[in-house]
């Protein structure tokens, strides 16, 4: 019998493909001082509706933005029966919501109001209902309307395992783009 191999995922360090790298001249912005002061008022900003990250939205995650360093996000959800996959276990399209959450935050802390492009995800552990999963997000850098943003999701603590990572391409879209579809 041959011994059981390590996970393609488990030795990947990074959720990034060669899509959602930055290229060679992106920049790493400082947060934006409108944006830093939009975070503080986040629930205001978005109103109360967002799946994510609505305080009373009651199936939704209500991920709460606990802080920030410069453009790195940090937030937690805990995971409710409602976001069940596999009995007992959180379904994986919930998890990609809570990292296009916490890394379209650190997004809009770069500036701008950015929508998800595109969202890449390894799963690396199951995640238990009931669990508290802590996010933390932060940008590679921005090139033109691109800002590349990478993320994880660790439980048990903000220092636990890693149980998801996920890396996106944001793109900067105009106010109307929020408002013309409407
Ligand atoms: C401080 C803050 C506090 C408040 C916190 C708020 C947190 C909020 C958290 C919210 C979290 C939840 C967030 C959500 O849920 S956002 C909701 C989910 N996302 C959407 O609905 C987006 C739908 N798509 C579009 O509207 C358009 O396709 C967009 C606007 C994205 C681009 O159409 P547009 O016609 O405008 O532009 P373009 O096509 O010329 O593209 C421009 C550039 O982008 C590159 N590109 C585009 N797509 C991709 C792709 N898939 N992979 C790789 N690259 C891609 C493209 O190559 C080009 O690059 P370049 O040629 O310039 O090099």
């Amino acid at each position: 019998m041959t011994a059981p191999t390590e996970s393609r995922s488990a030795k990947r360090t990074s959720a990034a493909s060669e899509i959602t790298t930055p290229p060679p001249g992106a920049t790493v912005p400082a947060v934006d001082p409108a944006a830093g002061q939009e975070y503080e008022l986040s629930d205001e900003v978005l109103g109360n509706e967002c799946f994510g990250c609505g305080p009373h939205v009651e199936h939704g995650l209500q991920m709460k933005r606990i802080g920030r360093d410069g453009t790195t996000a940090y937030g937690e959800i805990v995971v409710k029966r409602e976001h069940q996959g596999a009995p007992g276990l959180a379904h994986g399209g919930i998890l990609a919501t809570a990292m296009d959450e916490i890394l379209g935050t650190s997004a809009w802390l770069t500036g701008g109001r950015y929508v998800t492009g595109r969202l890449e995800t390894d799963y690396l552990a199951p995640v238990p209902v009931g669990s508290t999963l802590y996010l933390k997000a932060w940008c590679n850098g921005v090139e033109g309307r691109k800002a590349y943003i990478e993320g994880e999701g660790r439980i048990g603590g903000p220092d636990g395992p890693v149980a998801v990572r996920a890396a996106a391409i944001f793109v900067r879209v105009p106010m109307e783009h929020f408002t013309k579809q409407r």
